[in-house]
């Protein structure tokens, strides 16, 4: 089930991460991580709280830099210091915190920190291209005239999407989009991230739901105490995860998603 980090030469890996260290003072965030991420697949990023989970994407992201390794794009070694580098590169992320303006419309939502771009204050371009990411999506919202405080938690985390697809990124890492979703719009925003995979993107996701990440995950990357911990497809067994996540083959958590079935042993997996 374990495979093993590839060439990105040989394999066409996007983004490849070669030994990747982050140091916080004495504190090893992370510790020679391995990540390949290809066109067109999901890789689920799991692990326990402290994990490193985070601190990684924030190293995509450009707003952490490694205190040692080498980051591939394309195959080429690359630094960035900032989070404008990492856009300018094709890396796109969706935080947590969606980062939107309720009280502004959908249409500026998606435009939002694109003042410099020639279409900013073209009200009709710039509506006319939200709809066009959101039918890319297939997204189902009602109007983009619509103050983002009246859309439901789905429907939020599908306009961050949209907004993030907008300098046609080649990556996109999205930090637990289904946190605090209700059962349809869980399935509503896992659906749509199948879209972005279908698109040809590389999608990075972090999720403490193994329901999720099993729904739409190519690859799961385990991380544990800011190490690789093994990379499972989506048909390892739950006890094969949990151990991997938690690190002991065989303690309460592991044994009870053993014996339950997969649906229910996922809230087991909940590290
Ligand atoms: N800015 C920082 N300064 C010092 N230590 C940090 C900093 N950011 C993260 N860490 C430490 O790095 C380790 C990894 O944290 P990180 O937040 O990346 O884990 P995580 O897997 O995202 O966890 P969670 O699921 O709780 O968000 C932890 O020990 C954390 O305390």
């Amino acid at each position: 089930m374990t495979e093993h980090s590839t060439n990105p030469e040989k394999t066409g890996a996007i983004l490849s991460l070669k030994g990747v260290s982050k140091n916080f003072g004495a504190v090893s965030a992370l510790t020679d991580i391995e990540l390949d991420i290809h066109p067109g697949e999901i890789v689920a990023l799991v692990g326990d709280n402290g994990a490193g989970k985070s601190t990684l994407v924030k190293i995509l992201a450009g707003v952490h830099q490694p205190s040692s390794g080498t980051i591939l794009f394309e195959g080429q070694p690359v630094t960035m210091s900032g989070p404008a580098d990492a856009l300018k590169l094709g890396i796109a992320t969706v935080f947590q915190d969606l980062a939107l303006c309720e009280n502004l419309d959908v249409v500026a939502n998606i435009f939002l920190g694109q003042e410099k771009n020639a279409w900013h204050l073209d009200e009709v371009a710039m509506e006319v291209r939200s709809w066009e990411l959101l039918n890319e999506l297939a997204a189902r919202i009602p109007s983009v005239r619509e103050p983002v405080a009246s859309l439901s938690g789905g429907q939020r985390q599908t306009v961050a999407i949209a907004r993030s697809l907008l300098l046609e990124p080649k990556i996109i890492m999205l930090d637990e989009p289904t946190a605090a979703l209700g059962v349809a719009q869980t399935a509503e925003v896992l659906n749509l991230v199948e879209r972005v995979r279908d698109k040809g993107l590389g999608v990075i996701m972090i999720s403490h739901n193994m329901e999720d990440v099993r729904a739409v995950a190519d690859r799961i990357v385990v991380l544990r105490l800011g190490r690789n911990n093994g990379v499972f497809t989506p048909d390892a067994s739950n006890q094969e995860l949990v151990g991997a996540i938690t690190g002991a083959a065989d303690n309460a958590v592991s044994r009870r998603a053993s014996r339950l079935s997969p649906s229910a042993a996922s809230e087991g997996a909940r590290p």
